[in-house]
Formats: C-alpha cells, structure tokens, sequence
C-alpha cells in the first residue's frame, strides 16, 4: 500500500499492527486520515480479512465518511466490514444474539418520541402528575443512569432513602419492564443490552472477539462508560484496539462523554502504544496560533504544541457588531465579496454558532440575498417544534376554522387532553357544524368530558377567543406575550431542565423578537400581517435550501468537519461561553474546548464576531465581549469594523469579562419562574457542607453533594437533571436543603 501521502508519526501509527494503539493529537492533524489508512493497510498488506474489521463512530454522517474514505482506498470490500455508529453496531449483535437475553430478532427501537409515549403510559398506571414532574426531567434521568450504566436495580440500593427518588425508581423499573414485554429498545438500550448479553453470555462475547480482530474507535475523547465498556470487552481477546481522539475537543461531558477514557489508555491497555502527531494539515498557522493560545487556559491538560507547513495566511478577522443583525449582514457582505473576488465558493464557508435559536437572523439575512443555505444537523427556524406550535396558536386566532392548527396545540403544552376527548369534541363540532375551536364553548355540554379536561378546554378556548377579540387593537408582541403567559409554554419548557428545552425557550424569545421587529416597521397592530409574511417567507426558505449552499450549524455538529472559511460568531459572555459556564469552572472548560473545536475546522479564513447588544429573551441587552476574545492573540487579529479587539475589550473592563471575578451570577431569565418559587438563595454563606447533603443550585436546581474537598475549595454534586459538577461552594449559588 502507498503510504506516501502520511508523515512519520502517521506512518507509524498506520504501520503498527498488533497491540492496543492510541493515537492522540490535536485537531486536523490527520486522525480520521490515519484511521481509514490503517485500516486499507490491514488488507491490502496483511491480507486481513476486511469481516473481522470494526470502526466505530459517533454520527451517521461521520460513518458514512468513513466508508467512503474506506472505499476510496480499498474498494468495494469495505462492504464487509462493520463500520458505524454504536448504536447501529449494537443493533446488529443484538439482531443475531438478542434471543439469548430475550430479545428477538424482529426488537423494535424506540426513538425519543415512542419513548416519551411509553414513559407517559408508566405516568398514568402510577399516577404520577406531570405537572409536577415532566415526562422529560424522567426521560433525561434514565438516559444519564443508563449512560452511566446504573439499572433501576443499581439506583435503588443508592436512593431508595430518598423519598424523592422513589417515584423514579418505580417509573424506570416499570419503563423497562414495559419496554422488555413490548420487544423494544430505546437508543440507549442498545449499548446497554450488548453489553448484559456479552456478560451473561461469556460464549457469545467470544464469537466477537475472536471475529473482530482489529477495533478502530474515532473521537475516542467523547466515549461515554457504556461505550468504553463495549470496546473493552470486545477487545479484550485480540487486544488489537486502535483509538484516536483529542482530549481537547471532549464536548459531550453532558451526554455522559468521559474524557478519563482517553487518558487513561495506558492505564486500561498496558502496552499501549501511544503516537502523538504534530503536525496540522488542515489550517494556516495562524488559525493553528489562535486555537493553541485558547486552548492552553484549559489547566491540567497535556500542551501539545500544533504546527503546520502551511504559510501563515491570513490574519483572524475581527469584526464588532452593533447588534446581532449587524453581525449577520457583516457575515453575509463578506461572503458576497470573497464569492464575488474569486477567493471562495458559496459551498467553502460555515456559519458556527453556540445555541440554535442564533440562527434565525443569520438565515433572514441570507435570503435577504437570496444566498442558498443549509442548517445542517438542525431544523430551520420556522420549522422547530415549538415556533411551529406558536404559529399555529396566531393561525388559529386568525381564523378559528383552521382545525389542523387546533388538533396542533389543543394539547401543547400538555392539557391532560387525551384522543378519547379529541373524538367526543370533533363529534360535537360534527354534529353542530361548528369548528373545533367553536366546539370548545360548549364543552359542558359534552357527555364524557368532565371535570380538569373540560375546564382546560374552556380556559384554551377563552385564551384563543379573548386574544382573537384583540387582534386589531393590540400590538402583536403584547399578544405573544399574552399568549405565552397564559398558555405557559415557558414554564413547561423550564421544568424539564434541558439543554433541549433551555434551547426552545430561546427559540421563543427570538420570535418574540421577530415580531416586535416586524411591528417596528408596520403603522398598526400587525399579528396578521405578521402571520401573511412569515408563512410566505418560510415557503421561500425552501426554494433557498440546497446541499451546496452556505452550511450553518451548531458548533456541536461541527466535530471532525472542515471547511475553507468559518465564521465563528456570538462570542459573548453568558452566550459563548453560555451562561451555564458563569460559575462552574468545569462547564468553562467544556466551552473553551468548544471554542478549540470551532477555530480549528477552519482551513484557510477564519472570522470571530460578536455583537454589542442583542436582542435576547425579547430584550435589547448589552452584551460583554466573550472571555474567550480576551484569550485570542491580538497579533494574529485583523480589524474589520471602526473598532478594535482591544478597544472592545477595553470598554467592557476587562475586569468584568473574566468569569472568575464572577461572585454573583447574573440572574438568568430562563430560570426567573424557578427562582421565584424557591425559598430566596444564600449567595456567599457561611453554609458547611457534607457529602450526602441535599441541595439546590438556582440554574441546576436538585442535586446531592458526593464528595467536599478542602483543599480546593470544590463540592461534587450529582445534580437530578444535570450530572455531575464540580462547584465553588463561596461562589456557587446552592442552599442546603436539608
Ligand atoms: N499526511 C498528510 N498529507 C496531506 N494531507 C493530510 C495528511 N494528513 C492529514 N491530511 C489532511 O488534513 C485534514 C485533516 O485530517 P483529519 O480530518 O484526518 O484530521 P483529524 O485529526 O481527524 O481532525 P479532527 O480532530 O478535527 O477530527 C484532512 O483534509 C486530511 O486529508
Ligand atoms: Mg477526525
């Protein structure tokens, strides 16, 4: 095989054949390239059979790169050997093995949305309310128990003390009997399932081992326990396992992702051979120059200096936004003018953002230019769930005929209105000639809907009625916010305690936004007039959607990607990093890796932005510049707007942009409601605590403390809904409660 196209250290890395294998190095230093290779190495010059290969990843699309990077060098062989997720190399054993622990091979797979119906149907036969708990918060909770692999059986000797936990275990042991009696899976059963066949089933296990003789792993640094577990075992025969990773870009600590995993290779594998590569292959030094600055706050991991061949290139581009339409025009006028000068395609550059909701700007404006785009790995915003479900509310105020928008939101958020009333009120309206909306006022009259569900029906119906009566009265935004507060969408979205959910609220303050902009411009109250534009606007944003268009993403999807020119934008405190990061040192860490992970998937131009205010939650706030700014190299930044990095930087006193000067967090919006039913938090105490002790954090909420150390001045805590964190007890807002 012609191994001319790989340095040294690659080499080495291609050429080592037997024995556990880490190659651990920064990012674009050819990992993935050094994995395919091995791997076309292993057939073509050990004549290995390509069926006893495995390379696993983390997405579906990283996957298919592989197999086509594969395929490029060895050919239509690359078909026999299993190269997925794994998740999909999970399904695959169990398909064959499953009937051991009980499975057949026909096990269905439950995706999030089944398995919120079923953790639903375990809500109603022990009569949980999901007012008070939602569906969510459990199904979250089981993930990072399953994640972690703790079984209902594991968690009740732990928790079966705490009677708030008791309602949980109840449910996650009803939830897997149900899901065993209906022959299903959800996603993270897969993992977990393997891994209790390969257990209990040594003989089974064996047939593995002795099949895969060689395991590759990419992104090995975002391995959770259970997938560290499947490779351990899998491997353990031939002990032939070839992982790469990046400490440096672990962002999945959230999903349970253990970066001990890859730094503890050695201890794990004894043997190991590790080969660490240098060089960069994919950025100009600059950009490399920028990235290893960053990166190197991150105290406590191992300085691996990248460098590259490639010319320094040009300098970062800087630019200060007045606000955030600003920085979106900014993005879409540079991309014009390099497409227009010949340096780039429209395909060459990547918009990268932190949260979701960022996007809908950057997309107005890219139509505004009739530039193709595509959200890649995410909805458009007019196609995410709950501006859908908003729409569908002022659909129906508009006109009250429109049942399909009714059906939408009669119950969403949940109303405890089941399929059985939905019949009995479409029988009604049937049998009056009315809508369903209209059907709703005589809802008393319904034989079959009594008691909560029919007072829920009338209080929508009043709530849908009396904002209708204001449509030509009222601005639209007081209407939004009439709306909001009276169906409680908020506080639904809040109690689930989610990154999921803390996305959805964002995205409702951005519509918020949207509409009081598009009032600002309209002469009288404009809900319909709203309504009419944004329908015709969202059809457009079809015709604009194309595979080579611009590609905006999170920064998240972004891993392992690369592209010519990236905009890094929103890099500002409480957004980038995000406003979890203010005072837990850990989540700082986690979004400077993020950063790191962002600046590096730029090859050749890189631009960084930030806005001086932003509208957010429906507010015009100013906005600091990110911590993460004041830890770029200003030698490597050119400015492009009136005003300097330093100037910014200099205006927002640098004192206040370090988060570690941080003593009070900033109150946050999202958790305004929460705050205010919780018992008034002790900012700096006197408290003492003890491992054992129950407390609450105002942004994390529940959690118990596991361990007090001294002499950092550190508390781990488990938190209910979001895992294990390290905290300040003098900085952290937390309470014992008892
Ligand atoms: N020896 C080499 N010669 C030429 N190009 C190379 C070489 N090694 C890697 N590359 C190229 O550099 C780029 C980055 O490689 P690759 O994606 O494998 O890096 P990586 O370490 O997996 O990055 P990440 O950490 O972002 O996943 C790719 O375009 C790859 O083809
Ligand atoms: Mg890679």
């Amino acid at each position: 095989m012609n191994l001319d196209g790989l340095n040294v250290a690659q080499k080495e890395a291609v050429l080592s054949v037997e024995g556990p294998i880490l190659v651990v190095a920064g990012a674009g230093s050819g990992k993935t390239r050094v994995l395919t290779h091995r791997i076309a190495h292993l057939i073509e010059s050990y004549d290995i059979f390509p069926s006893s290969i495995m390379a696993i990843t983390f997405t579906n699309k990283a996957a298919n790169e592989m197999k086509s990077r594969i395929e490029a060098l060895v050919g239509p062989v690359t078909s026999q050997m299993w190269v997925g997720t794994f998740h999909s190399l999970c399904v695959r054993i169990l398909r064959r093995d499953g009937h051991h622990i009980g499975y057949s091979r026909d096990f269905v797979i439950y995706d999030t949305a089944d398995q919120k119906a079923l953790i639903k149907t375990c809500f109603k036969a022990l009569n949980l309310d999901e007012k008070q708990t939602p569906i969510k918060t459990f199904q979250y909770k089981i993930s990072g128990c399953k994640n972690d692999m703790v079984t209902p059986e594991a968690y009740e000797i732990n928790f079966h003390k705490d009677p708030r936990e008791r309602d949980f275990i109840k449910l996650y042991k009803m939830y897997q009997d149900k899901l065993k009696s209906n022959q299903a899976l959800d996603f993270d059963d897969l993992l977990i399932k393997t891994i209790e066949l390969f257990k209990k089933y040594p003989e089974v296990l064996e047939t593995y081992q002795k099949k895969f003789k060689y395991i590759h792993v990419d992104e090995y640094q975002d391995t959770n326990k259970a997938q560290y577990m499947f490779v351990r075992m899998l491997s353990a025969k031939h002990r032939n396992l070839f992982v790469v990773g990046d400490g440096d870009q672990s962002i999945y600590k959230w999903r349970g992702a253990d970066i001990r995993n890859i730094l503890d290779f050695e201890k794990d594998y004894p043997g190991a051979k590790i080969v660490k590569l240098e060089q960069n292959y994919r950025s100009t030094q600059n950009i490399l120059d920028l990235a290893n600055g960053v990166i190197k706050k991150n105290p406590g991991r191992r300085d691996k200096n990248l460098w590259t061949d490639a010319e320094a290139g040009e300098k970062i581009r800087y630019f200060q936004a007045y606000d955030e339409k600003d920085e979106a025009r900014f993005i879409v006028n540079q991309i014009k003018r390099e497409i227009r000068e010949g340096n780039f395609n429209q395909t060459d550059f990547a918009i990268l953002y932190r949260t979701n909701a960022q996007s809908r700007v950057l997309e107005e404006a890219l139509n505004i230019e009739a530039i193709p785009y595509k959200v890649v790995g995410g909805l458009k915003f007019y196609e995410r769930k709950e501006i859908k479900d908003l729409m569908a509310y002022f659909k129906l105020m508009v006109n009250g005929y429109d049942d399909v928008s009714f059906l939408r939101v009669i119950n969403e958020p949940k109303r405890s209105i089941g399929d059985k009333t939905i019949e009995r009120l479409n029988a009604h309206a049937l049998e009056r000639g009315t809508s369903l909306l209209e059907a709703c006022a005589t809802v008393h009259e319904i034989d079959g809907i009594g008691g909560k569900t029919a007072e829920a029906i009338a209080e929508f119906y009043k709530i849908i009625t009396g904002l209708k009566a204001k449509l030509d009265t009222e601005y639209a935004g007081n209407i939004f916010d009439e709306l909001v507060s009276g169906i409680k969408i908020i506080e639904s979205y809040e109690k689930e305690r989610s990154e999921e959910a803390d996305g959805r609220i964002d995205n409702i303050y951005e519509l918020k936004t949207v509409i009081e902009e598009f009032e600002k411009r309209q002469d009288h109250p404009g809900l319909r007039d709203f309504l009419a534009e944004t329908t015709l606007k969202s059809d457009q944003d079809n015709i604009a959607e194309v595979e080579d268009g611009v590609l905006l993403m999170t920064l998240h999807a972004s891993k392992g990607l690369e592209f010519p020119s990236v905009f890094l934008v929103g890099l500002e405190q409480n957004l980038f990093p995000s406003f979890r990061a203010q005072d837990d040192m850990e989540e700082l860490e986690e979004e400077r890796r993020l950063c790191y992970v962002g600046i590096t998937r730029a090859e050749k131009l890189l631009y960084v932005t930030h806005a001086k205010n932003r509208n957010h939650f429906g507010r015009f706030e100013p906005r600091m510049p990110s911590v993460f700014l004041n830890e770029m190299d200003q030698k490597l930044i050119e400015v492009m707007g009136e005003r300097s990095l330093a100037a910014a930087l200099k205006d927002a006193k640098p004192k206040e942009i370090s988060v570690f000067d941080i003593k009070t967090p900033k109150k946050n919006p999202y958790f305004a409601n929460v705050t205010q039913k919780e018992a008034p938090v002790v900012e700096k105490t006197e408290q003492t605590f003890a491992p054992g002790d129950k407390v609450t954090h105002r942004v994390f909420g529940a959690g118990m403390v596991v361990t007090v150390d001294k002499v950092n001045n550190t508390l781990t805590i488990v938190f209910d809904a979001h895992g294990i964190k390290k905290l300040d007890p003098a900085i952290a807002p937390i309470k014992v409660i008892g």
